[in-house]
């Protein structure tokens, strides 16, 4: 987990390290796509910056829905389904230009996403679902991948090995 300074830090107003509590967000657009709706940058964005949050509810059991995102190592995730935000329109891709991370925002996690690459305004921002399908589980089909990207796998779902 990556941790932003708190107020106590040497760096005082000039620190570097507190762009999501300072909400240093970019500007994005959501707009309709075949897979729904997409969003997409409205400024050139570079490799490395902060892009935006992932918001919701905060449960302590999976939502079961697409909008539920995972704490990695908590049991606790973040339920975007009623919160008309806009990160949870980020769509899948097998070479996505996006990550999301987990930061301790003054002592509480937070789920953002970040630029993997340089991107320019216009582009759709993705990232890498990591959804899996149980191998027990062999009557459903994955969700057909529209990402386009020539090293696409097919379906946004990979199968569980064991
Ligand atoms: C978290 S939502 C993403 C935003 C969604 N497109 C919307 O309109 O709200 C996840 C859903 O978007 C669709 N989706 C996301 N990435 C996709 C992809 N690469 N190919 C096809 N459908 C995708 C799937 O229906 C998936 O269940």
């Amino acid at each position: 987990m990556h941790i932003e300074c708190d107020d106590n830090c040497r760096g005082g107003a000039g620190c570097s390290n507190k762009r999501i509590q300072r909400c240093k967000v970019k500007k994005v657009k959501k707009k309709r796509v075949e897979k729904g709706f997409g969003l997409f940058a409205d400024e050139d964005i570079q490799k490395g910056e902060y892009v935006i949050e992932y918001i919701g509810k905060i449960v302590n059991k999976d939502p079961e829905n697409e909008y539920g995102m995972k704490y990695k190592d908590f049991h606790l995730w973040v339920d975007g389904s009623k919160k008309n935000a806009l990160a949870k329109r980020i769509n899948h891709s097998c070479d996505p230009n996006c990550a999301n991370h987990m930061w301790a925002v003054k002592g509480m996690p937070r789920l953002c996403f970040f630029a993997n690459r340089n991107i320019v305004k216009g582009e759709e921002l993705t990232f890498s679902y990591g959804w899996t399908l149980p191998k027990k589980d062999l009557k459903r089909k994955g969700t057909v991948c529209l990402c386009g990207a020539k090293s696409c796998s097919g379906t946004i779902e990979k199968v569980e090995i064991s």
